[in-house]
């Protein structure tokens, strides 16, 4: 893990005026501290040797500096929270918007990026208000203390400077274990979220099936395989700090020896050999407090790792949208990871064309779908144009529908929320009857993904959201799935009037459905792999 990503400070800007500010507060710490031993030193030895009064005006210039490092600190302290709350801020909203533009098939699982952007974000905290500024101090505090010491003493100035290395030698060689460790620590938290996200979302059917119970049991494992991972974790930090104190406590004893046996023999005056016992655990400190803080900020250093490669990961082309011309696939194959490829599939669809994809269960219609979204990228052959996504309207096969009222749902993909569009969209989409029989009609809310109505109402939102977008292109996976034979007629009639002026493109199994195409494509039937041959 390096100290400072420079990642950081291009995917957040805030970082730069941070490191701006931090070495400009730092510089004047560093001065402060010299000033301070200086001023400390001069006024022991005058007590001491010379019998001075300590009086206001001796102590009035050390008491301005000690107040003035007191600011000091407090201003790196300020500066710090608000620059991590900055780069939060930033890293966040900037992953959120790269995976939506990613899109389903590219992003990482919400699992995944709910951890990210939660948890794994908050422990840059620790990052930028501890470690980044000592980091900057132990850049400038001991070349400032080396620089006052040289012309005061030059052998503590070099048993200082051969012993300061020292130390982040031995933080690389801690740092290098620390890192895989704090990697498999935040792997394991992701696992643990996606397990329970999986878990809640299924607990019903884990209930009915009697395997609830186990369930639990699985979280408690990855719970404590957590527990061990983070107590491993915290268990090299402690040491590594107790082996850095160790180190610096030494090379500070090692230069009071000289002192002192210089003292004692003549050759060093007490004002030097004062300034150069106060100056010299300066030197150590910001080094040990870097060593102390790594640990509490490589997790976030760990999670920044993670939000910086999906940023990073390219968007896919920028798809445009030609409405006279028509879509072409050419030998467009697929391959989902660890499965066989789809047969390759190729054909045209005219603009103003009402298209059915027809083909056995698992034979690709849906993919065609997500190709054209660009959602799944083909292993070969090429789709001409791939239409921008706010040309298209889509019905999934399993409608996602969001916690909000029913008019939030209808109106997701419309410019505007005119209320009588929203209801003639509800009116042609057979949702009209249902919605007004609500006691709260349209402003009914919603639980997650459509709680508290039937999958035949759910699909007939959905279709309703699909006619108030007004998209010159429609994909529809089967659209009267989990529909009554009378209210299917009623969709199939609304389908093909919403179909004039625009291409529509239907997966479909229903022969009533096939019936309203102008076209019907099917699709090559997948060929069952040979017998010990793996997909
Ligand atoms: N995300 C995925 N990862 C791996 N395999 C997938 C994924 N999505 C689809 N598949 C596989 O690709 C094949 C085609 O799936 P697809 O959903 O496109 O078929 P379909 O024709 O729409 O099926 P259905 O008519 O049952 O909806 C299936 O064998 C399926 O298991």
């Amino acid at each position: 893990m390096r100290p400072l990503d420079p990642r950081l400070l291009r995917h957040a800007r805030a970082t730069r005026t941070f490191l701006v500010l931090s070495v400009a507060l730092g510089v004047a710490l560093a001065g402060l501290v010299v000033a301070q031993a200086t001023l400390l030193a001069s006024l022991i030895t005058s007590v001491f040797l010379d019998g001075a009064a300590v009086g206001p005006a001796a102590v009035a210039p050390l008491a301005v500096v000690v107040l003035l490092r007191a600011a000091v600190a407090w201003a790196q302290q300020v500066v710090a929270t608000r620059a991590a709350a900055a780069v939060k801020r930033e890293l966040r909203a900037r992953l959120l918007a790269h995976a939506a533009a990613l899109g389903p098939g590219r992003a990482p699982t919400s699992a995944t990026l709910a951890t990210l952007a939660t948890r794994g974000l908050d422990a840059l905290d620790a990052y930028f208000a501890k470690y980044l500024p000592q980091l900057v101090l132990a850049a400038l505090v001991p070349v400032v203390v080396l620089v006052r010491l040289a012309p005061a003493d030059l052998v503590a100035t070099a048993t200082v400077a051969l012993t300061l290395p020292l130390i982040p030698v031995f933080m690389a060689l801690v740092g290098l274990h620390t890192e895989s460790a704090n990697r498999r620590q935040f792997r394991l938290l992701t696992r643990l979220s996606h397990h329970f996200l999986d878990v809640v979302a299924g607990l019903p059917t884990l209930r009915v099936f009697g395997r609830a119970k186990r369930q639990a049991a699985v979280i408690a494992e990855i719970s404590a395989e957590q527990r061990r991972v983070t107590m491993r974790t915290l268990r090299v930090a402690l040491l590594s700090s107790l082996v850095l104190e160790l180190l610096s406590t030494l090379s500070v004893a090692l230069v009071a020896v000289g002192i002192g046996l210089r003292l004692v023999d003549g050759s060093l005056g007490l004002a030097t050999a004062l300034l150069v016992l106060i100056l010299a655990p300066e030197a150590y400190l910001p080094l040990r407090q870097v060593g102390a803080n790594y640990h509490a900020s490589a997790e976030g250093l760990a999670a920044a790792t993670d939000v910086f490669a999906i940023l990073e990961t390219p968007l896919p082309a920028a798809a445009r949208t030609s409405a006279d011309a028509p879509i072409r696939f050419s030998d467009v194959v697929v391959a989902y990871p660890g499965r066989p490829p789809l047969p390759a599939f190729s054909c045209a669809v005219a603009p103003g064309e009402l298209v059915a994809l027809t083909g056995p269960s698992g034979c690709g219609k849906s993919t065609v779908l997500s190709v054209l979204m660009g959602f799944v990228t083909p292993t070969a052959g090429t789709v001409s144009p791939l239409p921008a996504l706010r040309d298209v309207a889509w019905l999934p096969q399993r409608p996602w529908l969001g916690a909000g009222t029913i008019a939030d749902n209808i109106c997701l993909g419309a410019a505007g929320r005119d209320p009588a569009a929203m209801r003639s969209a509800a009116a042609q989409a057979g949702a009209l009857s249902f919605i007004e029989a609500l006691p709260d009609g349209f402003d009914t809310p919603l639980g997650d993904d459509g709680a508290g109505l039937s999958a035949g109402q759910r699909q007939r939102i959905a279709l309703a959201r699909v006619f108030l977008r007004d998209a010159p292109l429609v994909l529809l996976d089967e659209p009267t799935a989990g529909l009554d034979a009378a209210t299917e007629a009623e969709l199939l009639a609304a389908i093909r009037a919403h179909a004039a002026g625009r291409t529509v493109i239907m997966a479909a199994h229903r022969p009533s459905l096939v019936a309203i195409a102008d076209r019907v494509i099917a699709l090559p039937s997948v060929t069952p792999a040979p017998a010990g041959v793996a997909g």
